[in-house]
């Protein structure tokens, strides 16, 4: 792996591609699977986890509490332990790490200080840490101008806690649901959660985190109230979860490739026509980023999965379907799907993800800021951004810290002559060799 330029030069298709891209591990999965097996009965054998900063800040997170981690080649192994403190916790930018570890460190026996990156101080933590005070944690954090709980936070983990019923507003991202959920079989009376808020975004995650638990043998149930509110797109949506108590299992585990991830390659197949193909595309998954096979086949791409490889056709014509389209279960996908927009021939709206606003960076302003830079055309709505069909020109790109930004960047260069970005090494945060991967898509 090189250290890439910076600014990174986006290296624009001189033909339509032809390529197999394999995806490391999904990081919604490693970093779940790394709280279960912390809170495991036995060790357990992760196989193909993703390595990046956000696994490598859960395993430090959880080495830090004690929890014995080794590498056996490109596997984990973990090994569970009483959990103590106190303890440094690096949270880094990573929201499954911000928001998970306090749910567990409460477990611990003595002070588990978190804190991250400037931007995670300001990203929304309340919820989670006003629903661990209301299960009987103690917890001192800094507070935002609105009183609400963010990094940095100590938590003062008293080797058990009592849980019990919770009301939880998760309007604001699914991670407080996880958090808690994940936590919960080792509290003493489990959790019964009920979400208040409008909405609930990328229910898709909270249904990983369920499947996660029964896999792993904790019993869990999903229940929905009369006149509740369901959000986004699900005919049924559960809006109340009791995770009951009990031993949860180790073992082995393999872990599918973060088929978010996959993402911008397969918009690559749009971007500069030709066939991408992920190989180990799981056949049922609770990953958000199955969605992609439905949202890029509606932007005019050819879509097949067949003996466990996707394989996206960009159109002919080159041309780009523009999309309106409710995001809000699948919100990890906007900034990929709107740089597919921002090339379309027909206008788009994306709807239902007011709550990028609190991810790595308000990644609706980002979306209409760098798409403004490239001479496109997009704007803001209450719930989303809409984008307008327009000439691109080349431009240095804002990443603002965020993954997806970079890829968005590298996405758009793909067509548009004289693209850079700057600190596309921020892409480490899920996929450490971007770049490397992106060049040998190109050479197929
Ligand atoms: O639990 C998870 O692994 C995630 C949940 C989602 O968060 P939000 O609900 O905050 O969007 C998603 O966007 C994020 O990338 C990963
Ligand atoms: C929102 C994201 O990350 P995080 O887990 O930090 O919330 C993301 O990866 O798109």
């Amino acid at each position: 792996m090189t250290t890439p330029v910076d600014p990174w030069p986006a290296p624009v298709a001189t033909g339509p591609l032809d390529a197999v891209v394999d995806v490391p591990g999904s990081k919604s999965l490693t970093n779940r699977y790394l709280i279960l097996a912390a809170l495991a009965d036995g060790p357990t054998e992760l196989v193909a986890p993703l390595h990046s900063r956000d696994s490598a800040l859960m395993v430090g997170a959880l080495r830090a509490l004690g929890v014995s981690i080794e590498e056996t080649g490109a596997d984990l192994r973990v090994t569970p332990a009483r959990m103590r403190g106190p303890a440094d916790v690096d949270c880094g930018l990573a929201g499954t790490v911000m928001r998970f570890v306090p749910a567990l460190a409460v477990l611990a026996d003595g002070d588990v200080r978190l804190d991250g990156d400037p931007r995670a101080r300001q990203r929304p933590m309340g919820p989670v840490v006003r629903a661990l005070r209301d299960l009987g944690a103690r917890v001192d954090s800094a507070t935002d101008p609105g009183g609400d709980a963010v990094l940095p936070m100590t938590v003062h983990g008293a080797g058990s806690l009592p849980g019990g019923a919770v009301d939880v507003d998760a309007s604001g991202s699914s991670q407080f649901v996880s958090a808690l959920l994940l936590a919960a079989p080792a509290y003493d009376a489990g959790i019964d959660l009920r979400h208040t808020g409008a909405t609930l975004p990328s229910l898709p995650h909270v249904a990983m985190t369920v499947a996660l638990l029964r896999e792993r043998g904790v019993r869990v149930d999903e229940l929905t109230e009369e006149g509740s509110p369901a959000g986004g797109t699900n005919e049924w949506a559960p809006t109340r979860w009791r995770v009951h108590p009990g031993p949860v299992r180790g073992g082995r585990i393999v872990v599918e490739p973060d088929l978010s991830n996959a993402g911008p390659f397969l918009a690559a197949a749009l971007a500069a026509g030709g066939t991408v193909r992920v190989p180990r595309w799981p056949a049922t998954t609770t990953q958000a980023g199955d969605g992609l096979r439905d949202l890029l086949a509606r932007m005019g791409a050819r879509v097949h999965l067949e003996n466990g490889t996707l394989s996206v056709t960009g159109p002919a014509d080159g041309r780009i379907l523009g999309l309106d389209a409710d995001l809000h279960d699948v919100g990890e996908l906007a900034p990929t799907i709107a740089a597919l927009c921002a090339l379309a021939v027909t206008p788009s709206r994306l709807r239902g993800i007011a709550h990028l606003r609190g991810h790595e960076t308000d990644r609706l302003a980002a979306i209409v800021a760098e798409i403004g830079r490239l001479g496109g055309r997009a704007r803001e709505t209450a719930d989303g951004v809409e984008i307008d069909p327009s000439p691109l020109h080349g431009a240095e790109l804002e990443t603002y810290a965020d993954h997806r930004m970079a890829t968005f960047a590298a996405i758009i260069g793909l067509r548009v002559p004289g693209v850079r970005v700057r600190d596309v090494a921020t892409t480490a945060k899920t996929l450490p060799d971007f770049t490397g991967m992106w060049h040998g898509m190109l050479v197929g």
